[in-house]
């Protein structure tokens, strides 16, 4: 549990004569960090014009904080607190003063916390509507703080008549071009606007949350507790983004048994309380949302680990053992037979004791062949026949495409699956290897297919964004989603049937080109709420045999499998989606002699009037960036 624990501070109110005392109470009771203003309200005597005018100026040629004008003093304590900014900054204001020493006292506040060596300043002033001057001055600003990150303090629900506060959100980011130093600090409010607008944060990144004093209830026993509602959010944000807790106290305790401690022991026991990790969760907590390049078993040879990997799913590996079982039943009805059974892409063997306990289950004889092209693969095999399998298993070192069999098998079992389903070359090694199943044989899969979802996600999209090159947007990876939020359901793409049912041959029986596996679909989704798309999610569904299946759908996936994560194609260019627009996704499956490679374009219409809103280019044209070789 220790790695689901979120950070609980406490949010400093007021203007401490000594701040250190406040971060060594707050942190006796137990807190991980305190936020606090770093300058005192008497800084503000510039703006308002109380000082001489020399002075002003004087300060704004060479700004130097006096001591009076500081909470923070000093570095001691810098690495459990969080700098928070001056309230008055006014961006937006139509008074150019005003605007002009926001920005320059914004300025000087920044450089003291990066002087302090501070992780973390959050700036509590987000502009009601106009939040392009304010994104301008971060920019400005930010560009030359190299290690401070910026928390900008965004509440779930607007004013009335307010502008969405994630459409204002969505502003400044866009106009910062995706700063990786500028995060949300997300403040609760009373009143919670509905899931859908919630879930939103999900895809933000969202440093910390904010619960003030006023959104807690008493419990019977006078203690502060917070209603279902909230309670549900933040489990569910402590569970996906593990931001820092921010807790405001109010200035006279609100409830019999309010405290500083009990605050944060309520907290703490929300976030102690968070569902158990499930095996799919505690095998992917430390890949959530880190990008990993999908496997190439075909051009390369995998290593003992990634083997050693895959193999501890015990699901994919139960299925694929009732698939043989029900497939050898239906096969031989009466058990008067020897049934062939022929893994190809047997890696270190599971699938051939998958096999071999589905024949000892079902009373079915076998003669089981096992066929692998990786060498090192090949020599676990040859181990586990000399010390296992024995005379039950005959062992084959060929590439399936090429080999050529003397006699045919009833079932073909493989998993050359990817992500995508056929991204690992599957429906290229089983075109070879379907010439030694028989005319009436079965091949588990029978079949996979390939669904796509648009997906919001900044954190993935700045993970793609730090190589700083194309090639890296025109690339998919296997990740295991953590910070994302889909903007509709996905939707099914293209279909691979196994055995396939016709396509040209040579006289050898090898496809004369590769045309037939190459695919081309558009899909269309609705979408309800203004959300920023920076990719598309991928997954597959397969049928084994019958109604024996795999999938890692979001809708069907295959309980507590993990050999599989969803595969992210990026977008160079987030493109923005109104409520209410449509997202058309163009997808390609493309094929030449030596490899295969996907491209993938949208358009974002109006629904109404089907006009385009946005187009992006289409990505990896001629696989020029991400291909997979043959
Ligand atoms: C994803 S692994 C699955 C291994 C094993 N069947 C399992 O489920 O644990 C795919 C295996 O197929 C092998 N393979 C891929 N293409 C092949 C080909 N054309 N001929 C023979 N083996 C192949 C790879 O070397 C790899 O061992």
């Amino acid at each position: 549990m220790a790695q689901r624990a979120c950070p609980v501070g406490l949010l400093a109110t007021d203007y401490y004569d000594n701040i250190h005392t406040f971060i060594d109470e707050a942190s006796e009771d137990g807190h991980d960090f305190v936020a606090s203003p770093l300058a005192h309200p008497s800084f503000r005597r510039f703006i308002e014009g109380t000082e001489e005018i020399d002075a002003m100026n004087s300060w704004r040629d060479s700004p130097v904080f006096q001591r009076k004008d500081l909470i923070v003093k000093s570095p001691k304590y810098s690495d459990l607190l969080v700098g928070v900014l001056a309230a008055w900054y006014r961006f937006d204001s139509p008074d150019h003063e005003l605007q002009l020493n926001s920005e320059l006292a914004l300025k000087q506040e920044l450089a003291w916390a990066s002087h302090l060596g501070l992780l973390s300043v959050m700036l509590p002033v987000l502009p009601e509507k106009n939040v392009t001057n304010m994104a301008r001055v971060l920019n400005n600003t930010m560009a030359s703080i190299s290690y401070t990150q910026l928390w900008i303090k965004v509440p779930v629900t607007s004013k009335e008549g307010g502008e969405s506060p994630w459409k204002l959100w969505n502003r400044i980011r866009t106009l910062t071009e995706h700063s990786t130093k500028i995060h949300v600090a997300l403040e609760l409010t009373k009143d919670l606007p509905d899931d859908d607008e919630l879930d939103r944060w999900l895809a933000e990144p969202v440093k910390a949350l904010i619960v003030p004093h006023d959104v807690f209830v008493a419990n019977p026993k006078q203690y502060p507790v917070l209603p279902k509602p909230h309670q549900d959010f933040v489990k569910i944000v402590m569970d996906k983004l593990r931001p820092n807790i921010l807790v405001t106290l109010p200035e006279v305790p609100s409830f019999q048994n309010a405290s500083p401690v009990t605050y944060h022991e309520y907290i703490r026991f929300l976030n102690r309380n968070l569902p158990e990790l499930d095996a799919v969760d505690s095998f992917a907590a430390g890949y959530r949302d880190y990008l990993q390049a999908p496997l190439q078993p075909l051009m390369d040879n995998l290593d003992n680990s990634t083997y050693e990997t895959f193999e501890r799913d015990p699901i994919k590996y139960q299925q694929y053992e009732e698939a043989v079982y029900r497939a050898l039943l239906d096969r031989d009805p009466d058990a008067t037979k020897k049934t062939v059974v022929m893994v190809v892409g047997a890696g270190r063997g599971p699938l051939v004791d998958c096999c071999l306990r589905a024949s000892e289950r079902s009373k079915r004889d076998i003669h089981l062949y096992a066929l692998e092209k990786n060498p090192n693969a090949f020599v676990t095999l040859q181990n586990k026949k000399e010390e296992e399998w024995q005379d039950k298993v005959e062992l084959i070192f060929a590439d399936m495409r090429t080999w050529k069999p003397s006699h045919q098998t009833d079932i073909l079992v493989s998993e050359l699956l990817g992500s995508f389903g056929d991204n690992e070359l599957s429906p290229e090694c089983l075109d070879g290897a379907q010439k030694f199943l028989k005319d009436d044989g079965i091949s588990i899969p029978a079949a996979y297919t390939a669904y796509c979802a648009p997906l919001s996600s900044t954190k993935l999209h700045n993970e793609v964004a730090s190589y700083k090159d194309l090639e890296h947007f025109e690339t998919p990876y296997v990740v295991m989603f953590q910070q994302v939020c889909a903007l509709a359901d996905s939707k099914p793409l293209w279909t691979f049937d196994h055995p396939n049912p016709v396509f040209p041959c040579t006289p050898e029986g090898n496809p004369v080109n590769n045309l037939h596996n190459t695919r081309y679909q558009q899909v269309t989704f609705d979408v309800a709420k203004p959300m920023t798309m920076h990719g598309l999610a991928g997954y597959f569904e397969s049928v084994l045999y019958k109604d024996v299946m795999i999938s890692i759908h979001p809708d069907t996936h295959s309980p507590g499998m993990f050999s599989w994560f969803p595969i992210f194609f990026p977008l160079q260019s987030p493109v923005q989606v109104p409520a209410g627009a449509q997202v058309v996704v163009d997808f390609w499956r493309l094929s030449d002699k030596k490899k295969i490679w996907y491209e993938w374009a949208v358009v974002v219409k109006n629904k109404n009037d089907q006009q385009d809103l946005s187009i992006t280019a289409i990505h990896n044209p001629q696989g020029r960036s991400y291909w997979v070789g043959l």
